[in-house]
């Protein structure tokens, strides 16, 4: 699934050097509008510099940015009501009240107040509007960064590790609030080094290391192209081993003290035939993840 109609973010062949260090090395992608996209990648890969001048915020030493049709660079300022863009959460104003942070950016932006308590809901932060910015846990100064970059109803916001340390639960809280923003139609381009989420959320994903798009695709795309095994796991009691092997579609049968796993390019005859035998007690079915295509494609193991 390629991007259709006309692409809100176009990157061309981007490169970018730190002094010797080659950050960016000719990264091309589209973004179409109302996607959700994801760059990803270990520390390092490049995605945050990758951002930054999708964004308009540096200028590449090469190559060339269409954002919203427009180049971002040199600063385009017609764009920016257009753009938002996740504040550090740093970058908030000393000593004011979630709501006042609200108020602060928006009127930049020349938005009504009541937008500010409008944001506070989409984010679930209503119950800490009048509550201090360094009172926030972390993942409510997250939310309310986040909130604080769709303040003036952009087309396209652009994220940087909105969900990086952040505790499990925050973290599906803010899954949420990034769902939501989608369904308001917003283009949503963001950067993550955690692929499970990656792949929970995001319409396509550009993996990268060491400065370079290594694949770009759905995530199930990107999955199913690898071509590995499903992996069915049954009680050890509830099936015997040598049956398992007879199936036809069967790869592999593996057991352990408590599991009998069997591996299948085929996993729905394979689960069909178990089904008929009555033997599906405990079942859990595991497919391959973006960490497996992590590991296709760099052969290393991936560390976030
Ligand atoms: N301002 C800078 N000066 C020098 N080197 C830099 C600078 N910013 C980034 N780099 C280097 O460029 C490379 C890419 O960095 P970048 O921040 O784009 O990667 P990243 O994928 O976002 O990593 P992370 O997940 O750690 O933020 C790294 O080797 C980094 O050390």
């Amino acid at each position: 699934m390629g991007p259709t109609g006309d692409a809100a973010l176009d990157v061309d062949r981007i490169h970018m050097s730190y002094g010797d260090v080659k950050a960016v090395a000719g990264v091309s992608f589209s973004v179409r509008q109302g996607e959700f996209f994801g760059i990803l990648g270990p520390n390092g890969a490049g995605k945050t510099t990758t951002l930054e001048i999708a964004e308009g915020l540096r200028e590449p030493d090469a190559g060339s940015v269409r954002l919203l049709g427009e180049s971002p660079w040199p600063r385009n300022v017609g764009l920016l009501p257009k753009i938002g863009v996740q504040l550090q959460a740093s970058a908030f104003f000393e000593k004011l009240t979630a709501r006042e942070q609200l108020e602060t950016f928006g009127a930049l932006y020349g938005v009504p107040e009541d937008r500010a308590m409008a944001m506070l809901d989409l984010v679930g932060l209503r119950d800490k509007a009048e509550t201090r910015e360094n009172q926030l846990s972390g993942g409510q100064r997250q939310r309310l960064s986040i909130a604080c970059a769709l303040v003036h109803d952009p087309d396209i916001v652009f994220l940087d590790e909105p969900t990086a340390g952040l505790d499990p639960q925050s973290r599906r809280n803010l899954w949420d609030v990034l769902r939501e923003i989608k369904a308001r139609g917003k283009t949503i381009v963001y950067t993550t080094h955690y692929l499970d989420e990656a792949e929970v959320l995001c319409d396509r994903v550009a993996i990268m290391d060491h400065g370079r798009v290594l694949a770009l695709d759905t995530p199930a795309a990107l999955v199913r192209d690898l071509d590995s095994a499903t992996h069915v796991v049954l009680e050890r009691d509830g099936f015997p081993a040598a049956e398992a092997r007879a199936l036809a579609g069967v790869d592999d049968v593996a057991e352990d003290e408590t599991s009998l796993t069997i591996a299948t390019r085929s996993p729905a005859p394979v689960l069909a035939a178990l089904a008929e035998r009555g033997a599906l007690s405990g079942l859990q079915v595991r497919t391959a993840t973006l960490e497996d295509v992590f590991l296709e494609l760099t052969g290393r193991e991936y560390r976030a």
